[in-house]
């Protein structure tokens, strides 16, 4: 079975491919590298690297057809809160538009399954924590919004032609890969965690805590962090599971378990054994107070399994990687 990665070259992407190729299947990844690294894919020497953009119809089409490629597993896309408040024009463009094209080739060249990389974001300010399948989808963000107009474009192709799908909704990705080939490295870097372990470095001057007013035990955000490849594996069993008639599905994926913006900084502080800087902040609009996941149907279903469940372990793996590259990839 061959499967076309997009975003390949991005955190998650990257480490997607390395389970697949443990898994046996065979893999081409497209990416555009507006945000990936071509100096990760040496660490995934099996698969095929193709530098192009998934709007870009003739190459995808290509790429399907003298491939045959049987599943799409669709990464690229932007995917910061903050930046899709501030300018929500790219998001629509890159996460709608070029997914919708992505889409269209899929259904032209009739690939039978597609696996997308949703997000917590399309919940919004949860009614409830841990928060099911079934919860209500208001984002509160235009990232979470763009994501969820194509979850909807995937349940219509389906009852439609046929391509059967399945959506992850990951909460927060976080920490490396436990060989320490592969790590965490966006430009700009946003994410919390990164940030913590590159202020433990001396990299950054410190971090600065984002609202210190939410209706939470210590006032900062809760958040539901859960291991890289944990997540990676998921695909690999999302995939066996359509390719064993599956129908299409939506599963959540995270640790059921929610930590404060202060509690991830205490326990970077007890990992790296170094001190942290913190200042104060006011809020990053578009964030909610409480992100906490029930994983609930994916382990029932799929079963499903964390192996880096605790937050220890997954600051743990991404401190070791940052530690052995503190400028991050090469290029
Ligand atoms: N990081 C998280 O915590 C998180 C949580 C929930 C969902 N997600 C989703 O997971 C996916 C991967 O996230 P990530 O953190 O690995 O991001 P990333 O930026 O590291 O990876 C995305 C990759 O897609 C590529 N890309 C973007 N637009 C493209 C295009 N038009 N054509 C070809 N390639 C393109 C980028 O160059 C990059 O390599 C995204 O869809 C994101 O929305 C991430
Ligand atoms: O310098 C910082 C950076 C972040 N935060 C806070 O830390 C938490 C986590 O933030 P971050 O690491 O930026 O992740 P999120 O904004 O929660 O978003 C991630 O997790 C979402 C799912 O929950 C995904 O959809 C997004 O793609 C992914 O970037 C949030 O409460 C932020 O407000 C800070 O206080 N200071």
């Amino acid at each position: 079975m061959h499967v076309l990665v997009t975003g390949g070259a991005g955190y998650i992407g990257s480490h997607t491919v390395k389970e697949l190729l443990r898994a046996g299947y065979k893999v081409t990844v497209l990416d555009n590298l507006f945000r990936g690294h071509r100096s990760a894919m040496q660490h995934l020497r099996g698969a095929d690297f193709i530098q192009g953009d998934i709007v870009d119809r003739e190459l995808v089409a290509e790429l399907l057809k003298n491939r045959g490629i049987r599943a799409v597993m669709h990464f690229a896309a932007l995917s910061l809160v903050g930046e899709s408040v501030a300018n929500p024009s790219p998001y629509y463009q890159n996460n709608v538009i070029k997914g919708l094209a992505l889409l269209e080739a899929v259904r032209e060249a009739g690939v039978p399954y597609f696996i997308f990389s949703s997000t917590a974001a399309v919940y919004g300010e949860p009614e409830q924590v841990p928060i099911e399948e079934n919860h209500a989808l208001r984002p509160t963000n235009p990232y979470g919004a763009t994501k969820l107009a194509f979850e909807e474009a995937l349940r219509w192709y389906d009852k439609a032609y046929g391509i059967k799908y399945i959506c992850l909704r990951y909460f927060n990705a976080a920490g490396a890969d436990p060989d320490g080939e592969l790590g965490e490295d966006h430009r700009p870097e946003t994410h919390l965690i990164p940030l913590v372990l590159k202020a433990a470095l001396g990299i950054y001057p410190g971090v600065t805590v984002f609202g210190t007013d939410y209706p939470t035990p210590d006032g900062t955000c809760v958040r539901d962090y859960i291991h890289v490849t944990d997540l990676a594996a998921a695909h690999v069993l999302a995939l066996q599971a359509l390719e064993g008639g599956l129908p299409s599905a939506v599963y959540n994926l995270g640790n059921e378990r929610g930590y404060s913006v202060r509690e991830v900084i205490e326990v970077a502080r007890r990992v790296t054994g170094r001190n942290i800087p913190v200042k104060e902040g006011d809020r990053r609009p578009g964030d909610p107070a409480v992100l906490v996941a029930s994983s609930r149907r994916i382990r029932k279903e799929l079963g499903w399994r964390p192996c880096y469940g605790d937050l220890e372990t997954i600051i743990g793996t991404a401190w070791e990687w940052y530690r052995l590259h503190p400028e991050g990839y090469e290029n």
